[in-house]
């Protein structure tokens, strides 16, 4: 990893952590909720030896791929090898899986576990594609318009470009935050950022969603 990435995790984190501090001072239980993929990896292992009442501070996703919590690509996986070890290993992860076959039939017992967290989070933490999505907001996904419209927190989702089915926040229940924060890295992300500033057909690129104030952008090349 580059220097500037490095030095980008531990930013975002020492933010995130600061974040978690302020919130704990006025209620017993913040919320965290993090995005999975590649990028959050050294920003994981950089909060996860942060001095903070972990055991207060609950953990959730705001997507996940259907798969088994032990696979490779399992975003809950990433969490619990980057995340929780250490002192944070006291906080309290909540999956977006259930034993269910698939996501629509998980998604109701999801979403009951979802809706019982101590809303609003204190930080969303998004990350983007290169194709625009955010979360599991797919722009080639027949269950897009309802993942932007829906009141429940969350909707099971199929993307033709994406070899597995996901289970999403809906934009509604990540717009639920104290603040909103954008992680990203690369030029090729630069550039598909200043085409959503540059435009609003949130179904074109979804992390257009998101672009409303205030949202912190947290890029390095
Ligand atoms: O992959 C996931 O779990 C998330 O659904 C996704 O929204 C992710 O944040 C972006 O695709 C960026 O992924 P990278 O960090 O791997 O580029």
């Amino acid at each position: 990893m580059n220097d500037c990435r490095a030095q980008l995790a531990q930013q975002l984190a020492e933010s995130v952590a600061e974040a978690l501090r302020t919130d704990l001072a006025s209620r017993e239980r913040a919320l965290l909720v993090v995005s999975g993929g590649s990028t959050p990896v050294p920003f994981f292992q950089a909060l996860a030896t942060k001095d903070l009442a972990w055991d207060r501070i609950d953990i959730t996703l705001a997507d996940e791929r259907w798969v088994d919590a032990f696979a490779d690509d399992s975003n809950a996986r990433l969490v619990n090898e980057h995340l929780l070890t250490g002192p944070a290993s006291a906080a309290n992860f909540v999956p977006l899986t259930s034993d269910d076959a698939t996501p629509e039939q998980g998604a109701e017992v999801v979403n009951e576990r979802i809706e019982n967290l101590d809303w609003p989070a204190s930080v969303v933490i998004l990350g983007m594609g290169g194709d625009g999505h955010t979360a599991s907001l797919f722009p080639d996904s027949q269950e897009l318009g309802l993942a932007l419209s829906t009141d429940e927190a969350v909707v099971a989702v199929r993307s033709p470009g994406q070899p597995q089915p996901r289970i999403t926040l809906s934009a509604g229940r990540l717009h639920q935050a104290q603040r909103h924060i954008l992680h990203l890295t690369g030029e090729e992300k630069r550039v598909v950022l200043g085409r959503a500033l540059a435009g609003d057909d949130v179904r074109e690129l979804p992390i257009r969603a998101f672009l409303a104030c205030p949202l912190a952008i947290y890029w390095a090349p």
